[in-house]
């Protein structure tokens, strides 16, 4: 606590999120004709006063006239700036409360609203300047105290040299009146604030642009809700990610860089450096290189279900989760492959290519019905086990083969071996996952297993197939056709060739990645993915994570949460709760999961600690990453 220290704290568009007097204007105004008209003049006479470019008195004198409210009105407008609240001042109360006898609010705005709503804080009544309105005997809002100081132009510096505060002061604030206290000389400091509005002649001004009071509060080390100000971390989108993850993530406060397309491994080095989060998609490949310059990386989130680009121990034993969307383009696969089955037995792709070209091949020679064929699912996972229901809905006799045990579901038949699959089934679908040990997994010789005229399905990973091996079984007519979605080597972005062996060859789909393409699918992951990464930031929760040991954690409430991380070596909890045991620190809460690398230990502590404790913490033998939520 810095006790030589004063925050003065602006109210309209700062503390509250709106203007007051546009709000009363909506309440006021509710049945007029005209409501609209009126209430976009008014915000434009308040930006104008708020930017500097008309005299105060005249723009209070101008919305009044306009405003037309009554007293009674006054109650409603109360209710709405409750509600409106700065997110980051609702989320730091307990600073405004702390430290009240430091805070003054000061505003050409009304006490009429500004006492009840800032005193719900604890800020002290007597630390609040603002006008006061003036009523007639209807009790209809006519006008405002005209000897009050804040009534008059550059009235919070005039104001200010009569207060005579002494300490260091600090203004805060959206508007050029705020800046005008410092140019005056009543402030040391004056902290532009950006979370609502963002006046660029305010921020030219500026000591120090703060999107939130979480940046204000880290720059004074005086943090209550977070360990580090929102605005700080940085998301960097790659890969055309749906906007809605960029408009959750900029909600959240964080800054968000969208990527259109992939970046190669030299690019990414470079653009990683400053990055907390990386979103990414199937292409870009974030290997152990990449992880070397990414210094600030505290979350990685593949909006897709693949992981196999990313070099998931590395992310661990950097202490960095890696999340992705287990389920949410599933369905979308599910439908593309079943439309292609359909398709391919009916030997469309030739049949529809060959009436671009002008040939009528009316025929019924190797088209066939689904119904009753039977279909090889291998890989039983989720998209697997999905498929297998969809298509024995629709007549397959459906078979499947899994690495592991899996609960078969409808009336599928479970292979106990790949090469019984290959030999049973007529339509055969890979669904297996991108590890590395799947590196042609179907190659010349499960080719050859394969009854002669099936067909053959790709919607997993491009190197779990020979394409070499493929186009040789297409050719010779051992497979009757394909569809592939997937490639060893696909294009960075759309303005790429696509290249392949197997570019031009008889019945078979060629499909530019697009099994989980479906703009319902993209937008669930948009939504999925941000919530894990803003619930790991907020709570150190990593439910979900691929590479972390999953733990749920409940909201902190009046506790301080101390998050380690650490090489999974035995001892290290011990060693954790001797430090806290010798520093007297009561434990409210603790929490351990460990994987094969890392061990993950939440501790909700007293918020009483010696601060040194965080140190020691950090400087344990075998501690990957230590983090306190406040
Ligand atoms: N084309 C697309 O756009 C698209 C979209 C979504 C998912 N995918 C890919 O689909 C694949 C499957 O996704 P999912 O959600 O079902 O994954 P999943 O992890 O739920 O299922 C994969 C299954 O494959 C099994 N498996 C792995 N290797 C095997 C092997 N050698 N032999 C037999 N079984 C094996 C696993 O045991 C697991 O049951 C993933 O590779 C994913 O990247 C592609
Ligand atoms: O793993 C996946 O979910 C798919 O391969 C989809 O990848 P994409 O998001 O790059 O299309």
């Amino acid at each position: 606590m810095k006790n030589n220290q004063v925050y003065i704290i602006d109210f309209d568009s700062t503390f509250t999120q709106v203007e007051a007097l546009d709000e009363l204007a909506k309440i006021s105004l509710k049945e007029h004709p005209r409501q609209e008209e009126i209430s976009r003049e008014i915000e434009e006479i308040t930006h104008l006063a708020m930017r500097g470019e008309i005299d105060f008195k005249e723009s209070l004198e101008r919305r009044l006239n306009l405003v037309q409210a009554n007293e009674e009105n006054i109650g409603e407008l109360i209710q709405v700036l409750k509600n409106k609240i700065s997110v980051s001042f609702a989320r730091n109360a307990p600073f405004l409360q702390e430290h009240a006898a430091q805070i003054y609010i000061i505003s050409n705005g009304f006490k009429e609203f500004i006492v009840p709503i800032v005193t719900a804080f604890g800020i002290l009544e007597s630390h609040v300047y603002a006008n006061t309105f003036v009523t007639n005997d209807q009790k209809d809002i006519v006008g405002f105290d005209e000897s009050n100081i804040l009534a008059q132009n550059n009235g919070k510096p005039k104001l200010l040299k009569t207060l005579n505060l002494e300490g260091d002061i600090f203004m805060i604030g959206d508007g050029y009146n705020d800046y005008e206290v410092k140019a005056a000389g009543f402030a040391n400091k004056f902290y532009a604030f950006t979370e609502n509005v963002t006046r660029e002649n305010v921020i030219a001004q500026a000591d120090h642009i703060t999107p939130s009071l979480d940046e204000f509060l880290y720059l004074h080390h005086m943090n209550t809700s977070l360990s580090y100000p929102k605005n700080r971390i940085k998301a960097l989108l790659l890969e055309n990610i749906h906007p809605s993850a960029q408009a959750i993530l900029e909600k959240e406060g964080y800054q968000v860089i969208a990527h259109p397309g992939a970046m190669d491994e030299e690019e990414l080095k470079e653009k990683i450096k400053d990055v907390s989060i990386l979103g990414i998609r199937s292409k870009t490949q974030l290997t152990q290189e990449v992880l070397a310059n990414a210094k600030r990386l505290i979350a990685v989130g593949a909006f897709c279900i693949g992981t196999n680009q990313i070099d998931l121990e590395a992310c661990a034993k950097k202490g960095i989760p890696v999340f992705n969307a287990p389920y949410s383009n599933t369905r979308s696969v599910v439908e593309l492959a079943i439309g292609e089955m359909i398709l391919l037995l009916r030997n469309l792709p030739d049949k529809m290519q060959q009436m671009h070209q002008g040939k009528w091949n009316k025929s019924a020679a190797k088209s066939y019905e689904i119904r009753g064929k039977k279909l090889g699912i291998i890989g039983y996972g989720n998209i697997g086990a999905q498929l297998s229901v969809l298509a024995e809905s629709l007549g397959f006799d459906v078979y499947y083969y899994d690495l592991i045990e899996k609960l078969p579901l409808g009336n599928v038949t479970k292979c106990n071996s790949l090469e019984e699959l290959l030999q049973t089934c007529e339509v055969i679908s890979l669904h297996v996952d991108g590890r590395p040990e799947n590196k042609n997994f179907m190659d010349e010789e499960q080719f050859q297993q394969m009854q002669k005229g099936s067909v053959f399905i790709n919607l997993s990973r491009g190197h779990v197939v020979n394409l070499d091996a493929l186009k040789k079984h297409l050719i010779n007519g051992n497979l009757s056709g394909a569809a592939i979605d997937v490639y060893p080597v696909e294009p960075k972005t759309n303005d790429e060739a696509f290249e392949s062996v197997l570019k031009g060859l008889p019945n078979l789909i060629l499909t530019p990645h697009i099994g989980g393409s479906t703009l319902e699918a993209q937008e669930n992951i948009a939504q999925f993915v941000p919530q894990r990464f803003i619930k790991y930031i907020n709570t150190g929760s990593t439910t979900n994570s691929v590479n972390f040991p999953n733990l749920q954690l409940p909201v902190l409430k009046n506790a301080h949460r101390l998050i380690h991380i650490h090489y999974n070596t035995p001892g290290i909890l011990a060693k954790i709760n001797e430090l806290l045991a010798k520093h007297q620190i009561n434990i409210d809460g603790q929490y351990l999961k460990t994987n094969e690398q890392i061990g993950y230990v939440i501790t909700d502590v007293n918020k009483a600690y010696e601060k040194t404790v965080i140190e020691e913490l950090k400087g344990l033998e075998g501690t990957i990453r230590f983090r306190v939520l406040y």
